[in-house]
């Protein structure tokens, strides 16, 4: 074992709202907690996942407290204490900053991955390896290693890297991926700017992961975000003493929501990015869902909810609560999410769209909808 592996701790951040899952996902009930596509929910699927590099014991959470709540329901034997409770949602880089301040107590040399809960990986075994070579980059070299994707299409939904050379960096453990300076990030983009991305060539999509140890972590955070950093000290600090819930909770109340592409990535001098090759994509919509592995027939009739009818109808999503009959007459290509108290229904590819029809519900104030 070298020396990035034994101290290499995987944070799983799991405190978004997963609107684009609405109307299953719910404040009380998060989409990635949810049984979304078969019967097993994503953060037990990145769970497995990550498991396969690095143990349990060095597995951590960072979510709400509706989050920590279903975390011990799903998996009733990941350790509470490694459970890390956020008061508020404040984006990604808060979360990254609070499970510095814990895992800066645990293990000074700690080696973090921190890990978006919301990702579809076809190969979970080079996955595995590129986190792997992502720890062995950081701890070698001092950078932050982001993971990025070579685009098929113009997707809108993620943010991209512009890259510059290759890194020519060396370490003790490679795959396939190459490794390049980052020239600039840019987030989600319009379409005619995703085009031109994708013709230009040099951009990845960003996929939300980062790896660097708690060294580079802490002076990346406290160069570009100087008053996140004081306030992860002073978490740091409170970790294991009485008084630790109020301090998180005082910190949370004025922390500013700050996004770990924005905050450090945008803001790095450090930082390359590491070609990840394990096929990915983000599990944003139920567009998404629907794509994932086992093939669109698969989800879309093999296992049709019990239930639903269908005349006339092909390649339709659904999902409605147990013992509810649905009947599709002459429809294709829709989606129709039923939760009893809410329904979704909309063109298959116009799903992504649900995140505003969430933003109406809650401007008028249905917050029992939500
Ligand atoms: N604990 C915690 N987790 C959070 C918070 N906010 C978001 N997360 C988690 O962080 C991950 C990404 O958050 P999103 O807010 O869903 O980001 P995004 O819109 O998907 O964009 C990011 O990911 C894309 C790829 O998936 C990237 O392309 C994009 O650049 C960006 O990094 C998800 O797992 C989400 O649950 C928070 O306040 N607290």
């Amino acid at each position: 074992m070298n020396g990035a592996e034994e101290h290499l701790y995987a944070v799983i951040m799991a405190g978004g709202a997963a609107t684009g899952l609405w109307p299953l996902s719910r404040r009380k009930s998060p989409g990635q907690f949810l049984p979304v596509r078969d019967d097993r929910s994503m953060f037990s699927v990145t769970l497995e996942r990550i498991e396969q590099c690095i143990p349990k014991e060095r597995i951590f959470v960072v979510t709400s407290s509706e989050g920590a709540e279903l975390v011990s329901f799903l998996e009733p034997g990941f350790h509470s204490g490694n459970v890390l409770v956020e008061p508020q949602s404040r984006g990604t880089a808060p979360c990254a900053a609070f499970a510095a301040a814990v895992l800066r107590k645990r293990d000074p040399h700690a080696v973090i991955c921190l890990l978006p809960v919301d990702h579809h990986v076809e190969d979970d075994a080079l996955y595995a390896r590129t986190l792997l070579h992502a720890a062995d980059i950081a701890v070698a070299h001092a950078c932050l290693v982001s993971i990025g994707i070579c685009p098929d299409y113009p997707e809108t939904r993620y943010g991209y890297m512009q890259v510059g050379q290759e890194a020519g960096l060396s370490c003790s453990r490679q795959t396939e991926g190459k490794l390049y300076t980052v020239k600039t990030i840019a987030g989600k983009p319009d379409r005619s700017t995703a085009d031109t991305f994708i013709q230009s060539g040099d951009f990845f999509w960003n996929s939300g992961i980062f790896v660097a140890t708690m060294d580079t972590l802490c002076s990346e955070l406290r160069s570009s975000e100087s008053e996140l950093y004081r306030d992860m000290l002073y978490m740091s600090d409170a970790v294991d003493t009485p008084g630790a819930r109020n301090v998180i909770e005082d910190v949370y109340s004025w922390l500013h929501p700050a996004s770990l592409d924005e905050g450090l990535l945008a803001r790095s001098t450090s930082a390359v990015m590491l070609e990840g090759l394990f096929g990915w994509r983000d599990l944003c919509c139920w567009d998404d869902i629907a794509l994932t592995d086992g093939g669109e027939d698969d989800w879309l009739s093999g296992r049709k909810p019990q239930g639903v009818v269908e005349i006339d109808s092909r390649r339709n999503l659904v999902k409605t609560p147990p013992g509810k009959t649905v009947s599709l007459v002459g429809v294709t290509d829709l989606i129709v999410i039923d939760t009893g108290d809410a329904l979704l229904v909309c063109r298959r590819g116009d799903s992504a769209g649900v995140c505003a029809a969430v933003d109406v519900i809650r401007r008028e104030g249905r917050e029992e909808s939500l």
